[in-house]
């Protein structure tokens, strides 16, 4: 997978050179390269914003400097991919479409995604719009809380994505078992882990994981995964269709 990335802080991406995602680039499953937006600016301050149509607070960023950069990044992918490759273009935005892991499943089958973080109130929309029309554009969200800007979002949304390509995550751990892959534990948070020592200042790991007894063992996880999810984020427990709870669920 290719990834392009347009900010005005391209040394805000240093932490994709290490682990996981430092380590997919080594063995070329994940092509990323950055891009300084500025470099598209024509004036000797380099100036990517300017005030809001409509007045209001804050600046917008202009659409003729992400306009030469996209068009340009959209070059240079093509000379790499084929002349008629295009990107999924993906613009962070708390105003976007929520980004579960359903949207990171979707990114990571797609070869070549543009993120186009913003700073100051957001991008002209018309950058949006005008790239929509040839490919396909989203405005997407990590959460409801401030942030100073999208780079942040750009970082998880790559990890979520470049952990889900095929050679990534080594043998001992796969995606089926994340916490929200699909099967028996699919919607459920992740309950409670233990590794040695058995007791750990006065605190006892729970018997029923030394027993070596796997169906029990099994159980015991289902059901704190559940007691966890009621407890901390019930409405993930009301999406499972009634299939999805047994009788002994029930009863947790
Ligand atoms: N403030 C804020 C919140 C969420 C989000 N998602 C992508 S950019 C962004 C910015």
């Amino acid at each position: 997978m290719r990834v392009d990335i347009i900010s005005i802080f391209p040394e805000y991406f240093a932490p994709l050179d290490v682990s996981l995602m430092g380590k997919a680039r080594e063995r070329g499953i994940l092509d990323i390269h950055l891009h300084q937006l500025r470099d598209w600016t024509h004036d000797v301050h380099r100036t990517v914003d300017d005030t809001p149509y409509g007045g209001g607070p804050g600046m917008v960023m202009k659409p003729e400097v992400w306009g030469e950069a996209v068009d340009a990044v959209i070059d240079g992918g093509r000379a790499a991919l084929g002349a008629d490759a295009l990107p999924r273009l993906i613009v962070p935005t708390p105003s976007g479409r929520p980004f579960t892991q359903e949207v990171a499943l979707e990114y990571a089958g797609e070869p070549w995604l543009l993120f186009a973080p913003a700073r100051y109130e957001g991008i002209d929309s018309r950058v949006v719009a005008e790239y929509g029309e040839r490919l396909r554009a989203d405005e997407v969200s990590i959460g409801d809380y401030v942030l100073a800007g999208g780079e942040a979002a750009v970082l998880v949304m790559v990890e979520a994505v470049g952990r889900l390509l095929p050679g990534v995550l080594g043998n001992a751990r796969s995606v089926a078992d994340d916490s929200f892959a699909p099967g028996a534990m699919a919607n459920l948070l992740e309950g409670p882990v233990y590794t040695k020592p058995p007791v750990w200042r006065g605190h006892e790991v729970p018997e029923v994981l030394l027993s070596g007894h796997h169906g029990r063992i099994a159980r015991w996880r289902r059901d704190e995964a559940l007691r966890r999810t009621l407890d901390r984020r019930p409405e993930l427990v009301a999406r499972l269709d009634r299939d999805g709870l047994d009788k002994h669920d029930r009863r947790v």
